[in-house]
């Protein structure tokens, strides 16, 4: 479904943020991206959704290479960026109503879509206000509501828990694994790693821009004396 192969990204001609990245993600997997701040995360996130190109390297999503055929590679994807930017002088349905206009969902489906995910967030009651009256956790709740209209093939997320509240990361994280139960593939980056050892197949690290693991978690921790944070700060202590 995600296929990097030999993806580098360098910003202003000396700093390499990633390094020679290959990865496969499965049709169905859930995928927890983890590593310190500045190894790569985001912007390994930003080539993969075409906002940046990479410097070498090939990314295709669902067979399309995203720097050959854009357009029809973000067919195949939604994306929750880490920061909840988003029109606010428009009311939260406005906002969602366009979201389903552009992946050119079914009147039917986008009610049941918007009841299911709204009212599981809890932000159902508010979606006749403007977006600018909202908090920042129901601005991010609205985007992955958003985002998840499409029922992507590929759901790609950017540290999408920061912000929510318990009973929020819940439905997330549910929502997530229905996502691939029913066919969907998760990529999601986190610093939560009790979260990404609990709900992920397999996790994928990265440190300095190199990827250094990527396996499932049993493999990663080698025994199960160890959480997945003592071996995460094991592999990752030479900041
Ligand atoms: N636009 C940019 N120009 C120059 N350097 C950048 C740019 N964006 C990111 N970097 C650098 O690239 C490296 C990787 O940054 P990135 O944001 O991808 O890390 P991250 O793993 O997402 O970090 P965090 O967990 O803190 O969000 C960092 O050293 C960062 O300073």
């Amino acid at each position: 479904m995600l296929v990097l192969k030999n993806v580098s990204k360098t910003y202003d001609k000396t700093k390499k943020a990633v390094d020679d990245i290959s990865l496969e993600v499965k049709k169905g997997e859930i995928i927890g991206f983890i590593g310190p701040n500045g190894a790569g995360k985001t912007t390994t996130i930003k080539m993969i959704t075409g906002i940046i190109a990479p410097t070498e390297g090939v990314i295709e999503i669902n067979g399309v290479d995203i720097s050959k055929a854009p357009v029809d590679a973000k067919k195949n994807f939604a994306y929750v960026p880490d920061h909840p930017t988003i029109f606010d002088a428009i009311k939260g349905i406005d906002y969602l109503n366009f979201m389903a206009d552009m992946y050119d969902v079914s009147i039917e489906d986008r009610k049941e879509r918007v009841e299911k995910f709204t009212k599981a967030f809890q932000i159902y009651h508010a979606l006749s206000q403007t977006i600018n009256s909202y908090s920042h956790g129901m601005r991010q709740k609205l985007l992955i509501s958003g985002a998840l209209l499409s029922n992507p093939k590929l759901f790609i997320l950017d540290e999408p828990m920061v912000g929510l509240d318990p009973h929020s990361a819940r439905v997330l994280k549910d929502l997530m694994r229905e996502h691939c139960e029913k066919g969907g593939t998760v990529f999601f980056s986190s610093h939560g790693l009790e979260v990404v050892e609990n709900l992920c197949d397999r996790v994928a690290m990265i440190h300095k821009g190199k990827l250094i693991a990527c396996d499932v978690v049993e493999n990663i921790k080698q025994s199960n004396d160890k959480t997945l944070e003592e071996v995460f700060l094991e592999m990752t202590k030479d900041a």
